[in-house]
């Protein structure tokens, strides 16, 4: 794949094995949650987030997706609790969908597509940086949270009305005062297993942390998601959209373990 890696035919999810060999690793994401699967673990402890709104820096349109980035200097946008141990500081969120409402999401319940996932993207503070961090095995932590088709989500207006803003790949603004907090559901219940990235490189160090209850978003809304574009200022237009990976077709019999 000479070309870089996007969600197209020719360097899609299904081409990233031949430049990412770890596409075929052991503990490779998304996955098919099947919740009557998950052994509950009376251990895990309770969800921790405290993030502080003045940490959001600004909003990038990377070709893949859109991303809002974290001031990440100091333990001031966090996640403890869960299945993690010790401190994971925030550092970006963006999110997956799809190009209409039957498909977007990576993850998926009892075979559900979802029409948008939200990944918030945490790193472990026992490691020097994001970087060093993305390389080890308990290195990340990321939050999915799923969207689901019904009343328009005012908490997503303030990330909607930057798009006129990052159309093209690589354009991004300020994007500041934002409490990703404000993204979440009711419940912090979750599911748990260790992962990977999700586009490369697929890194497997992601200690997945995926809530159980979904947050709401209306058609209109994934429209603007939809809108925006994979490519950059002057090239031949194609729409930011099913820039998701699914899961394997089917897990294999030792699928990993899904607690809570
Ligand atoms: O999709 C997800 O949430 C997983 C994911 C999380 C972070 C992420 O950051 C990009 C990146 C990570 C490591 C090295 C280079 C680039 C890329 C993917
Ligand atoms: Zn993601």
């Amino acid at each position: 794949m000479s070309h870089g890696w996007g969600y197209g035919a020719n360097n899609g999810p299904e081409k990233w094995g031949e430049d990412f060999p770890v596409a075929n690793g052991p503990r490779q994401s998304p996955i098919n949650i099947v919740p009557k699967e998950a052994q509950y673990d009376s251990t895990l402890k309770s969800l921790k987030l405290k993030y502080d709104p003045s940490n959001a820096k600004g909003i990038l349109n990377n070709g893949h997706s859109f991303q809002v980035d974290y001031e990440d200097d100091a333990n001031s946008s966090i996640l403890t609790g869960g299945p993690i141990s010790g401190t994971y500081r925030l550092k970006q969120f963006h999110f997956h969908w799809g190009a209409s409402d039957g498909k977007g999401s990576e993850h998926t319940v009892n075979g559900i597509k979802f029409p948008c996932e939200l990944h918030l993207v945490h790193w472990n503070t026992k490691y020097p940086s994001f970087g060093e961090a993305a390389s080890q095995p308990d290195g990340l932590a990321v939050v999915g949270v799923f969207l689901k088709i019904g009343a328009a989500n005012p908490r997503l207006q303030k990330v909607l009305d930057a798009f006129d803003s990052i159309k093209t790949k690589g354009k991004q603004t300020v994007f500041a005062n934002f409490d990703p907090k404000t993204l979440l559901p009711g419940s912090l219940d979750f599911w748990t297993y260790d992962g990977s990235l999700t586009t490369p490189p697929l890194l497997e160090s992601v200690s997945w942390i995926v809530l159980k209850e979904p947050i709401s978003v209306s058609p209109v809304q994934m429209a603007r998601f939809r809108g925006l574009l994979f490519t950059g200022e002057g090239e031949a237009p194609c729409c930011m959209v099913d820039n998701y990976r699914p899961p394997p077709a089917s897990e294999g019999p030792s699928g990993p373990r899904l607690l809570q």
